[in-house]
């Protein structure tokens, strides 16, 4: 029946490198800036030492440090909010430093520093760091950028680099939670899909909140509903179903669809008997609710109450035995993993 795999929640990790740059833009502008420190911050700061300029050759060594670590640790880790941060400030620190030792040149870093702030840090964080790196650049390169004659342009043109920034990134932003979410639900019932059980085990039963009791549950003769009623009549039966099951269970409980009829529940944290009073009034009011014509639709669920450090897929294998038999004794009823009864209380 089921054929639990395993599957990486950081599934990145899985992606070659430059679909995971396409996925994650943080990630793409963390790498960015360590591309720059290696090739241009790098060759700065040995040509600063040659030059005897060590306090120029210190500042330049600094950031390269900070920069391609920020995006080494990123990528190991896939987690860009201390990088994005540490990025941040470092670009700041950067146009300030190149203002003290290029003057010049503060004026032109400050355009794509401020619009990567808005890919590396929230918009407020983003919006300060760039007003400082902006003001730093103008102080210090007053002559060169024309005094005040220069500077309302200055300000301007970098405003206009914020503001197509903060647009640019809360689209983006939108677009991938949006899709996020659509990709770990499923389309016809609006129940978390097979992709969310398995995110959600991989990341809750590695944790100390594991204690729960996991039930497949299958729905009887499904293959005859579609065969005699169509395939909307099975689609609105899948559709009515799972809002059951949504309205029976807690809110701390998870429901999914784990592909054809085939259901997965989560009770957290249930003990036996509890879990039996459940999928008893589950049974109850699938009965009670969901026809085909004047037929009742019924279920069978196999049940297994997850055992400490017990890997999610061998919880899943169990309960799926126990439905195995449920199927095999006539169907319309619950079993429970190993002994096929509810486990006493101990
Ligand atoms: N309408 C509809 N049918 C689906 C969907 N997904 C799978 N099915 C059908 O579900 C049926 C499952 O059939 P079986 O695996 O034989 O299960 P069953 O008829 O319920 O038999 P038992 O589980 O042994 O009681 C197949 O006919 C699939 O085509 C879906 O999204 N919508």
């Amino acid at each position: 029946m089921l054929s639990p795999r395993s599957i990486d929640p950081a599934d990145a990790h899985h992606l070659p490198w430059w679909d995971t740059l396409r996925e994650d833009y943080t990630l793409a502008v963390i790498t960015l800036g360590g591309v720059v420190a290696a090739l241009w911050l790098a060759p700065f700061a040995v040509w600063r030492a040659l030059q005897g300029n060590w306090l120029a050759m210190a500042n330049d060594a600094v950031l390269t440090v900070l920069l391609g670590g920020s995006a080494i640790y990123a990528w190991r880790t896939r987690q860009t909010r201390v990088p994005g941060w540490i990025m941040a400030v470092c670009i700041v620190g950067g146009i300030w430093a190149i203002g003290v030792a290029a003057q010049f040149a503060a004026l032109f870093w400050a355009y794509p520093g401020v619009l990567m702030m808005f890919f590396l840090v929230p918009p407020w964080a983003a919006a300060t760091l760039g007003a400082a790196a902006v003001v730093g650049a103008a102080a210090l390169s007053w002559q060169e950028l024309g005094g005040t004659e220069g500077l309302p342009f200055f300000v301007i043109t970098n405003v206009l680099t914020g503001v197509y920034g903060f647009l640019v990134s809360q689209q983006a932003q939108r677009r991938i939670g949006r899709w996020q979410t659509l990709s770990l639900l499923d389309p016809l019932t609006g129940v978390g899909n097979r992709r969310l059980l398995e995110v959600e085990f991989a990341q809750g039963f590695a944790g100390t909140r594991s204690a729960g009791t996991l039930a497949v549950i299958d729905l009887d003769y499904f293959k005859a509903i579609n065969d005699q009623h169509g395939h909307d009549a099975g689609d609105a039966v899948l559709r009515d179903v799972a809002a059951v099951m949504q309205a029976t269970v807690r809110k701390t409980d998870r429901v999914y669809r784990f592909g054809g009829e085939e259901f997965v529940l989560w009770l957290s944290p249930a003990d036996a008997e509890v879990a039996t009073a459940v999928l008893q009034r589950l049974r109850q009011a699938v009965r009670a609710q969901v026809r085909v014509g004047q037929t009742p639709v019924t279920f069978s669920a196999g049940v297994a109450t997850h055992v400490p450090a017990e890997s999610w897929q061998a919880c899943l294998a169990r309960a799926d035995a126990a439905l195995y038999r449920a199927k095999g004794s006539g169907r319309d009823r619950v079993c429970w993993a190993d002994s096929g009864e509810p486990p006493s209380r101990q």
